[in-house]
């Protein structure tokens, strides 16, 4: 279980609040308007960004812990990908930042590759993989980590409907398999629908607890409301 406890963030008068868990194996949308703090709460579970209050993955305080050494992969809108490296090499950093790659860690790259779809493209170039085949690399690199949660901001904002689809489609098998704590920001209510158990509302300067997805929009609090009304 995640747990955010009297989570406060104080960003240069900009503030966030959140106290609330999340049960192991949850797939949940993080939703709310433009600004409203919703990379800066992934960045805080991720380790990016200072808090007080606590971080806790089932009974490990996280707080005091960098980036590297939580439980957390993350997945950013630009997908990360270092344009020099091949499409392997960046998935491999997942596994060592150094690049020094067993021959295992080798045919884990490749068994992740596959997994994604991506089998035989190991040895392109971002610069020569299409937008979905990029995000599908950064896919893999957090696959291969097999850490227990994983948090996606807006992974997929570039890519047209039914490409977005098909990556929901494929976030959810994986997530699945690995049995991860997926928390994912989007500006999409559909992606919700289509992969999320549950939905935590960023707004007025607090990240609400979890609802289930179907009561949320069956019933939509007045900030999603506002926030839905400019689909009209
Ligand atoms: N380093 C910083 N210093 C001060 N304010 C910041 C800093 N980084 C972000 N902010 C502010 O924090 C608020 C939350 O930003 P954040 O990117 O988390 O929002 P968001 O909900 O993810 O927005 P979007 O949907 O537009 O990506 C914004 O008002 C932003 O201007």
């Amino acid at each position: 279980m995640l747990t955010l406890e009297t989570l406060h963030i104080d960003l240069d008068g900009f503030t966030l609040d959140a106290d609330f868990s999340v049960e192991t194996g949850r797939r949940v949308a993080v939703l709310g308007p433009s600004g409203a703090g919703k990379s800066t709460l992934l960045a805080a579970i991720a380790g990016f960004q200072p808090v007080s209050g606590r971080v806790l993955w089932d009974e490990t305080d996280l707080t005091p812990l960098p980036p590297a050494q939580r439980p957390v992969t993350m997945i950013f809108q630009d997908n990360n990908l270092f344009p020099h490296l091949t499409a392997a090499q960046n998935v491999g950093l997942g596994l060592r930042p150094d690049l020094r790659l067993s021959r295992d860690d080798k045919a884990r790259v490749d068994e992740a590759l596959t997994r994604v779809g991506l089998g035989g493209l190991g040895t392109r170039k971002p610069a020569a993989l299409s937008g979905g085949q990029a995000a599908r690399v950064a896919l893999a690199r957090a696959v291969l980590r097999h850490k227990p949660v994983m948090l996606l901001d807006e992974p997929f904002g570039a890519l047209g409907p039914a490409l977005r689809d098909e990556m929901l489609g494929l976030v959810r098998t994986l997530a699945d398999e690995v049995g991860a704590t997926l928390l994912m920001v989007s500006h999409e209510p559909e992606d919700a629908k289509a992969i999320a158990h549950e939905v935590v509302l960023v707004a007025d300067g607090r990240a609400h607890a979890p609802v289930p997805t179907a009561e949320i929009f069956a019933n939509p609090p007045a900030a999603l409301r506002d926030y839905l009304g400019r689909e009209g």
